[in-house]
């Protein structure tokens, strides 16, 4: 997939052939993989962190106010790019730093919310985005650029009376609305009963009897959906109104023979379901009833909401009573280490062999073309793998986490919001303040 956008109600469907067309340029890089010599492996694996960066700072100074293609996405393609750098554990220089904040700012409403470019009408996608590029920036300047009180009002306008939320004024109403209004406000430290009302509502109605989440109710279960709805429900500490059994079941099935995973059902393994598929197993891994331990998120990493642990929040795993809970989620859960409940060297492996370019940047798979928004969603997957055996944020990863040198390391990042840990934690304390 190569949007954040579109509709999943009616698909096309892919044919037995085009998936083995898929499966042998996969299957092509791995025999040639296994037939090289160690230290050719070894470089095949290898993260090309210069190229990366020289991939995305050049896409960063294209992205100046005269840049006219993609217009409407330009706090999206700030968002991916700047992301992705701080995955790799840089930063970029004061110029671009300011450049982007006034950017961003220049997006931002009167009235609250960021539209898609300077006067463009608020829009909750391009907000989520250019809250997220604030906060991986960091730093007063970018942090008190957001006007929150104002941004406050736009989520209320959206609010639908239902609970859920609309992209914009007047606009669609989904699962994307609702998680990208529940995650900027629980970031930003403004969320309350009047945005969570009755949200979670709408959020069940999009499960379906596959197990993950829909768009919208009736549509189809799609990964990108499932982490957006699963993290929203997280947000607001209803998680447990979900059938997480069946969940789990949907979501582990999702990871193919290519080793990556797909979107939905018999359909195309793709490199940037390594976040939209792998976020929801980075999240699973944290809520501490799922791995034997009681109530809702990890403290040290989840907002006010998600902590609160009233018994309304409690965790009972849906529909399924504790002794179904599937074992891999209670195995090695020791010394700060547990089991990733995804194949996450196989999936390190589709990421790293099959979507890197060799020039810089990630693509969905063999044949196709680099861009931001995979590289971004390939680097966050990439880093989700590596910490997938950490127990909490304090340990690092084991070496045989990594596929690879050890030096593909990557930061690791806040699974329900997907920005860098670190930044997180500022934002948080400068919010709470
Ligand atoms: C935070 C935020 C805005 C998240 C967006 C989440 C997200 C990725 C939603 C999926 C959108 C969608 C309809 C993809 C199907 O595309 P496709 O038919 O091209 O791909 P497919 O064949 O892989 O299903
Ligand atoms: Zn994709």
């Amino acid at each position: 997939m190569d949007s954040v956008g579109s509709s999943t109600r009616r698909r096309p469907t892919v044919s037995q052939h085009e998936q083995w067309m898929v499966q042998d340029q996969v299957f092509q890089i791995y025999d040639i993989f296994a037939t090289i010599p160690h230290s050719a492996q070894t470089l095949m694996l290898e993260l090309v962190r210069d190229k990366h960066i020289d991939y995305l700072t050049r896409g960063l100074q294209q992205l100046s106010p005269s840049f006219v293609v993609l217009d409407s996405s330009r706090p999206w393609l700030c968002y991916w790019i700047l992301h992705s750098i701080a995955l790799l554990g840089e930063s970029v220089d004061f110029e671009l730093e300011n450049n982007a904040i006034d950017f961003l700012n220049r997006c931002q409403d009167p009235d609250g919310g960021y539209g898609g470019g300077p006067g463009q009408m608020p829009h909750l996608a391009t907000t989520y985005a250019a809250v997220n590029s604030l906060i991986t920036l960091g730093g007063r300047r970018a942090l008190s650029s957001i006007n929150r009180e104002k941004l406050y009002t736009f989520l209320r306008k959206v609010k639908d009376p239902s609970g859920a939320f609309r992209m914009h004024d007047g606009g669609e109403m989904d699962v994307r609305a609702c998680y990208t209004a529940i995650s900027v406000a629980s970031i930003l430290n403004i969320l309350d009963d009047e945005l969570v009302k009755d949200v979670g509502n709408y959020i069940i109605s999009c499960q379906t009897y596959e197990g993950g989440i829909a768009g919208e109710p009736g549509s189809e279960a799609h990964g990108g959906y499932t982490f957006c709805g699963l993290a929203a429900m997280v947000l607001i500490n209803e998680v447990n109104r979900l059938d997480m059994a069946r969940l789990i079941d949907w979501v582990v099935f999702r990871q193919g023979v290519e080793c990556g995973f797909q979107g939905r059902t018999n359909k195309l393994v793709d490199g940037c379901y390594s976040f939209w598929q792998g976020g929801v197993f980075a999240i699973l891994q944290r809520l501490r009833s799922v791995s034997g331990e009681g109530v809702a998120f990890s403290d040290a990493e989840a907002g006010d909401y998600a902590t609160d642990s009233t018994s309304e929040g409690e965790v009972t795993n849906g529909n399924s009573s504790e002794a179904d809970e599937p074992d891999h989620f209670k195995q090695g859960v020791d010394h700060g280490e547990m089991v990733p409940p995804f194949h996450s060297m196989a999936l390190q492996q589709y990421i790293l062999l099959c979507s890197q370019e060799q020039d810089g940047g990630f693509r969905d798979k063999p044949g196709k073309a680099r861009d931001f928004y995979h590289t971004c969603y390939c680097l966050s997957g990439l880093s989700v793998c590596q910490y997938s055996w950490s127990k909490d944020e304090h340990s690092p990863p084991p070496t045989r986490a990594v596929l690879g040198p050890y030096s593909n390391l990557l930061e690791p990042v806040h699974p329900l919001y997907n920005v860098v840990l670190k930044q997180y934690h500022e934002a948080r304390d400068f919010f709470s303040s």
